[in-house]
C-alpha cells in the first residue's frame, strides 16, 4: 500500500485544485519558507481524521478553508482527497484503490467525509485505518516539532509511539470502551440492587394481606350465597303482601269516593235550602214591614174621614164664598205690585254690577301696564348707566390718547406747536362703517404711525425723542411717501371674483394733503368678504398683495394667514366707531326713558282717580243688595198668603160638593184591600219555610251517618298505607343492600342464587359469617393483586440483577485478557525495538550505545519509556541532556528502530533532519533511502543531502501570491528552490 496521489481544493494556500502524484520511494518537497510545503502535511493529517485544531496550525477548524489572498477571494469550501494505492489489500478494503475524502464548508462548518466518493462518518475512516499504522499516534506523519517533544517530553508521555508501534492502541480503546461499560454495569447493578432490596421488604407483608384477603372473600362469598337467599325470601314475601294491600286499598279509595260524593251532593242540597229559608226570611220581613204601613195608613185615613166630617160641618156653618173671593182678588193686585218693585230692584242691582265689574277691569289693566312700564324704565336706566360709563372710556381712548405709546403721546404733544406733525395716521383717516376691523387689519402698526409733512421734521423728532428718552414712534413723511397700487391686471381678476369688495383705500375718508400716506399704506391691499374669498382672490393674484376680510382676518403677501380674535379694543377705528355708536344709542335711550316716565306719571294719576270712583260703586252696591234681599222677603210672604187664600177656596168648594169625602172613602177602602192581602202572602210563605225546615233536618240525619262511614273508611285505608310503607321501606332496604352489598338486582339474584332455605336457619348462619368476617380487621383486598405485581417485579428484578452479576464478570475477564494481550505485545515489542535502537544509533552515531527502558517495570501498562545513550566517547546520558542536534538523532534513530520493528506503508516527514549537520543529513538520508523498499516516505526538506536521496522532487512555489502550486522538479532546481541565494 502506498499514498499515490493527493488532490486539494481550497485547503489552506491551495486555492486551485492541485493534484499531487506520488510513488513508492522517497518525495521530496521542497521550496522557500512559507510556500505551502507543510500544509501538504497538515491535509493528509486532516483527511486521516485529526480533529485538534491546533495540530492543524489553526485556531478554528474553519482556518484550514482557503481564506483569500491580495488577488483572490476566499473559497467557501476545502476539500482534500487522499488516494491509497491498496492492490496488496493492506487496507482491510476490497478496492485496489482507496479515496479518503473530506470537506468542510465556511457556511455552516459542517464536515463530510467520504469513502471511495460514498458518504461515511469520521469513525469508519478512523476505523479503516486503525490497523495500518496511520493512526493518530502512529509515525506516519513526523514535524521538525514532533522531534524535539519526543526527545524532551516525559517518559509518560513517549508511550503513546510505543504502543501505536505494539499494536495495543486499539486494545487500549477496548479495554477503555469495557472499562465504561462495566462502570456502566456497576451503576445498573446498585440501582437494581436498591430496587430488589426495596421490593424484598414488601414482598412479606404484602403475602400476609394477600393469604388474609383471600380468607375473607372465601367467607365473604359463602355470606353472599346465604345472604342473599334470606334477602330474596324476605323480598319475595313482601312483595305478595304488597299485592294484596294495594287491591285491599283500591277498593277503599272507590267506596271512600262515592261516600264524598254523595255527602257533597247532600250537603249541597242542605245549602240550596238553607239560601231558599234565608231568602223567604227576608221577603217574610219586607212583607211586615209593609203591612205595618199598610196598618197604619188605613188608621190615618180613618181619622182623618173623622176630621172631615167636621171640618165639612163647620165650614158650611162658618166660612162664607164672597168673602173669600174679595180677599184673593185683593191679596192677588198687592202681591203684583211686590212683584213689579221686586224686578225693578233686581234690574238696579244686576246694572250696578256691570258697571262696577267694568271700571274693576280696566283698573286692572291699568297696573299691569303700569308695573311693565316701571320694569322698562329700570332696564334703561341701567342701559344708559352702562353706556354712559363705555362712553366716557371712549372718549378717554379716542380723545385724551390714552391707549397710545408714551412716544405717540410725547409727538402728539408736540404737534401742539410744530404744524408740520400732522398727526397719527388712525386719528387722521375715517373709516366707512363696518370695515373698521378690515382697515385695522391692513394698517395694523401704521395706525399709530405720524404722518409730518416732510422727512426732515420726522428726523428732528426722532432726534427729540431719543434726547428725552421719551419713547420711539414711526413716522410718515407726506414729502417722500409714494402712493402704491394693485397692477391693472390684477385688479380686473380680483374684481370679478366671488367676495371681492374693493381696495382698502376706497373705504377710508381723509384730507387730501395726506394721500399719498393713504394711498402707501392702503393702495395695494384688497378687501374681501371672508377669510375663504381672501384666499381665493390671493391665489389667482399669485400671493402678491396683502388681502384681508371685514372680519379683521389677513392673507399676506406670499399667501401666509393671520387671523382668529380680534381685540377690538385695541383698534382706533373701531374705538371711534363704537365711540359715535354708543352716543348715538345713549341720546336715544335717554329720549325714551323721559317718554315712558311721563306715561308712567299719567297712568298713576289715573289709577288714584279711577279707585276712588270704585269705591263709591262698590258703597252702592252693598246698599242695593240689602234693599232686593228686603223686597224678595216681601214677595215669598205676599205669596203665602195668596196661595192659603186659593186653597180654602177650593176646600170649600170640594166640602160643599161632598168630593172631598166619598174620595177618603175610597183610600181608605183600598188601604184595607191592601192590608188584608199583604197578611195572606205573608202566612203562605211562612208555611213554606215551615217544609223548608223538615227537609234540613231530614239531610242533616243523613249526613252525619255518611260521615261516620266516611271516618271508618279513611281509618282502614290509613292503617293499610301505613302497613304498605313499612314494607316498602324494609323492600327498598333490601333491595338497596343487594345492590350496595353485592352488587346485583333482584332478578339477577333470584337467576344466580335461589335456592330452597330454612330462612331462620339462614340468618343464624349469616351471623356466624360475619363475625368471622369481623374478627379478620382491617383487610385489604388490593393486596392480591399487588403482592402478584410486587412478587412478578421482585422476581424479574432479581433475574437482571444476576444477569448484571454475570455480564460483570465477563467484562472482568475480557479487561483482563486485553491487558494479559497489550502487556505481552507491549513488551515484546519494546524488547525488540531496544535491540533495534542500539543498531540504529550505533550506526547514526558511528559507535556508542543506546537503550530504552521502564520507569517502572512493575506496570508494563502504564509504564514511561526513558532513553540513555552514550555516544562514542561520552558517558551514558539521558536522552534530555544532550544538545539539539543530538537529541534529533536521538530521536531519529529511536523512530528508525520503532520503524525496523513495525513497517509502517507511508511516513511523511517534514523537516525532522532541520538540526542536523551536513554528515549528519548524509547519514539520515542513507537510512532513509535504506527503509524505503518498505516504507514510502514523502521528506519536506530543505536539506541538500536529503534531497539527493530522493526518488521524486517536487517544487512548491507561490508564483500567484498567496496560492501554492507545486511542479515536478530536478535535483538542481529543487537546491535553487530551497536556497534562492
Ligand atoms: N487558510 C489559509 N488560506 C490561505 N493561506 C493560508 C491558509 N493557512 C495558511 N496559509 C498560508 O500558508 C503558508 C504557510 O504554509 P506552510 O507552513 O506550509 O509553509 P512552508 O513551506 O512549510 O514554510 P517553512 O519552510 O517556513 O516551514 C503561509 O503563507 C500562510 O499564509
Amino acid at each position: 500500500m502506498y499514498l499515490k496521489r493527493i488532490e486539494l481544493h481550497g485547503f489552506k494556500s491551495f486555492a486551485d485544485k492541485v493534484n499531487v502524484e506520488f510513488q513508492p520511494g522517497i518525495t521530496g518537497i521542497v521550496g522557500p519558507n512559507g510556500c505551502g510545503k507543510s500544509n501538504i502535511s497538515d491535509a493528509v493529517r486532516w483527511v486521516l481524521g485529526e480533529q485538534s485544531v491546533k495540530s492543524l496550525r489553526g485556531a478554528n477548524m474553519s482556518d484550514v478553508i482557503f481564506a483569500g489572498s491580495e488577488d483572490r477571494r476566499a473559497q467557501n469550501l476545502a476539500e482534500v482527497t487522499l488516494v491509497f494505492d491498496n492492490s496488496d489489500r493492506f487496507m482491510k478494503y476490497d478496492y485496489n484503490e482507496v479515496e479518503i475524502t473530506r470537506r468542510l464548508y465556511r457556511q455552516n462548518n459542517e464536515a463530510e467525509y467520504l469513502i471511495n466518493k460514498q458518504q461515511c462518518r469520521l469513525k469508519d475512516i478512523v476505523d479503516l485505518i486503525m490497523d495500518t499504522g496511520l493512526g493518530r499516534d502512529s509515525l506516519s506523519i513526523i514535524s521538525q516539532g514532533n522531534i524535539s517533544s519526543f526527545a524532551d517530553s516525559k517518559p509518560e508521555e513517549r508511550r503513546g509511539i510505543f504502543e501505536e508501534a505494539a499494536g495495543v492502541s486499539k486494545y487500549k480503546k477496548r479495554k477503555l470502551e469495557s472499562i465504561r461499560k462495566l462502570e456502566r454495569t456497576k451503576e445498573n447493578l446498585e440501582r437494581i440492587g436498591d430496587i430488589v432490596a426495596e421490593l424484598e421488604k414488601q414482598v412479606g407483608p404484602l403475602k400476609r394481606q394477600k393469604d388474609k384477603a383471600e380468607k375473607y372473600l372465601a367467607l365473604k362469598d359463602k355470606l353472599t350465597a346465604i345472604e342473599v337467599n334470606v334477602l330474596i325470601s324476605e323480598i319475595s314475601e313482601a312483595k305478595k303482601t304488597l299485592d294484596g294491600l294495594s287491591k285491599t286499598m283500591k277498593d277503599l279509595n272507590e267506596q271512600q269516593v262515592s261516600l264524598e260524593t254523595d255527602i257533597q251532593l247532600k250537603e249541597n242540597s242542605n245549602d240550596e235550602i238553607k239560601k231558599k229559608m234565608f231568602s223567604l226570611d227576608q221577603q217574610v220581613n219586607a212583607l211586615q214591614t209593609k203591612l205595618l204601613e199598610a196598618v197604619s195608613n188605613v188608621s190615618k185615613l180613618e181619622t182623618a174621614k173623622v176630621e172631615v166630617d167636621q171640618k165639612r160641618k163647620h165650614a158650611l156653618e162658618t166660612l162664607s164664598k164672597e168673602n173669600l173671593q174679595e180677599n184673593i182678588a185683593n191679596m192677588k193686585a198687592i202681591l203684583s205690585d211686590i212683584v213689579n218693585e221686586y224686578n225693578d230692584r233686581v234690574e238696579r242691582l244686576e246694572n250696578t254690577e256691570k258697571e262696577l265689574n267694568e271700571v274693576i277691569e280696566s283698573q286692572g289693566n291699568r297696573n299691569k301696564r303700569l308695573a311693565k312700564l316701571k320694569e322698562e324704565i329700570e332696564y334703561l336706566a341701567s342701559e344708559i348707566n352702562k353706556n354712559k360709563s363705555r362712553k366716557e372710556i371712549l372718549i378717554d381712548a379716542v380723545e385724551n390718547k390714552s391707549n397710545y405709546h408714551h412716544g405717540i403721546k410725547t409727538v402728539l404733544s408736540l404737534a401742539k406747536s410744530n404744524k408740520n406733525i400732522i398727526g397719527v395716521l388712525g386719528d387722521l383717516i375715517s373709516t366707512k362703517e363696518g370695515y373698521e376691523l378690515a382697515i385695522s387689519s391692513a394698517l395694523a402698526g401704521a395706525l399709530e404711525f405720524i404722518v409730518t409733512t416732510d422727512d426732515l421734521t420726522a428726523r428732528e423728532t426722532i432726534k427729540f425723542l431719543r434726547d428725552n428718552k421719551a419713547g420711539r414712534a414711526t413716522f410718515l413723511p407726506v414729502s417722500t411717501m409714494k402712493p402704491r397700487d394693485v397692477r391693472e391686471e390684477h385688479l380686473m381678476v380680483s374684481k370679478t371674483m366671488e367676495g371681492y369688495l374693493g381696495l382698502a383705500s376706497d373705504f377710508v375718508s381723509y384730507d387730501d394733503k395726506i394721500s399719498s400716506i393713504v394711498l402707501n399704506q392702503l393702495g395695494n391691499i384688497i378687501v374681501a368678504q371672508n377669510i375663504d374669498a381672501a384666499n381665493e382672490i390671493s391665489k389667482a393674484t399669485f400671493s402678491r398683495y396683502k388681502i384681508v376680510s371685514l372680519d379683521g382676518d389677513v392673507v399676506n403677501v406670499g399667501g401666509s394667514l393671520t387671523g382668529g380674535s380680534f381685540n377690538r379694543r385695541k383698534s382706533s377705528l373701531v374705538q371711534k366707531r363704537e365711540l359715535e355708536e354708543v352716543a348715538i344709542t345713549l341720546e336715544n335711550q335717554e329720549k325714551e326713558y323721559a317718554i315712558k316716565r311721563n306715561e308712567y306719571n299719567v297712568l298713576d294719576n289715573e289709577i288714584k282717580e279711577v279707585s276712588h270712583a270704585l269705591l263709591q260703586k262698590q258703597m252702592a252696591y252693598a246698599k242695593l243688595e240689602v234693599v232686593v234681599q228686603g223686597k224678595r222677603e216681601e214677595l215669598i210672604k205676599a205669596k203665602s198668603e195668596y196661595e192659603s187664600l186659593s186653597d180654602q177656596n177650593i176646600e170649600l168648594e170640594d166640602f160643599a160638593s161632598g168630593k172631598t169625602e166619598s174620595k177618603l172613602i175610597n183610600q181608605l177602602n183600598e188601604a184595607i184591600k191592601y192590608r188584608d192581602n199583604l197578611t195572606e202572602e205573608i202566612k203562605s210563605k211562612r208555611e213554606l219555610r215551615m217544609s223548608y225546615v223538615n227537609q234540613n233536618e231530614a239531610l242533616d240525619v243523613e249526613l252525619r251517618e255518611c260521615r261516620k262511614d266516611l271516618k271508618d273508611i279513611q281509618n282502614e285505608v290509613n292503617s293499610s298505607a301505613i302497613k304498605a310503607t313499612k314494607l316498602e321501606t324494609m323492600l327498598n332496604n333490601h333491595l338497596t343492600r343487594l345492590n350496595d352489598e353485592y352488587r346485583m338486582t333482584y332478578e339477577y339474584a333470584v337467576e344466580q342464587y335461589q335456592e330452597e332455605i330454612d330462612v331462620e336457619q339462614a340468618k343464624l348462619e349469616v351471623y356466624e359469617l360475619r363475625t368471622k368476617i369481623t374478627r379478620l380487621g382491617n383487610v385489604n383486598v388490593d393486596a392480591i393483586e399487588e403482592y402478584k405485581t410486587v412478587s412478578e417485579r421482585f422476581e424479574n428484578m432479581n433475574r437482571q440483577r444476576i444477569d448484571l452479576i454475570q455480564a460483570q464478570d465477563s467484562i472482568l475477564e475480557a479487561i483482563r485478557e486485553m491487558d494479559e494481550i497489550m502487556v505481552e505485545r507491549f513488551s515484546n515489542t519494546f524488547e525488540k525495538i531496544n535491540l533495534e535502537f542500539n543498531t540504529v544509533f550505533r550506526s547514526l552515531f558511528g559507535g556508542g550505545k543506546a537503550k530504552i527502558k521502564y520507569t517502572d517495570p512493575t506496570n508494563i501498562l502504564e509504564t514511561g519509556i526513558d532513553i540513555d545513550v552514550q555516544p562514542p566517547g561520552k558517558a551514558v546520558q539521558n536522552i534530555t541532556l544532550f544538545s539539539g542536534g543530538e537529541k534529533a538523532l536521538i530521536a531519529i534513530s529511536c523512530l528508525f528502530a520503532i520503524l525496523r520493528v513495525r513497517p509502517i506503508p507511508m511516513c511523511i516527514l517534514d523537516e525532522v533532519e532541520a538540526a542536523l549537520d551536513i554528515a549528519n543529513v548524509e547519514r539520515f538520508a542513507k537510512y532513509l533511502k535504506e527503509f524505503s523498499g518498505t516504507t514510502q516516505f514523502i521528506v519536506v526538506t530543505h536539506r541538500e543531502g536529503t534531497m539527493e536521496e530522493c526518488d521524486l522532487l517536487y517544487g512548491a512555489t507561490m508564483q500567484q501570491k498567496g496560492v501554492t502550486k507545486l511542479v515536478s522538479v530536478k535535483l538542481e532546481e529543487a537546491i535553487d528552490l530551497s536556497d534562492p541565494s
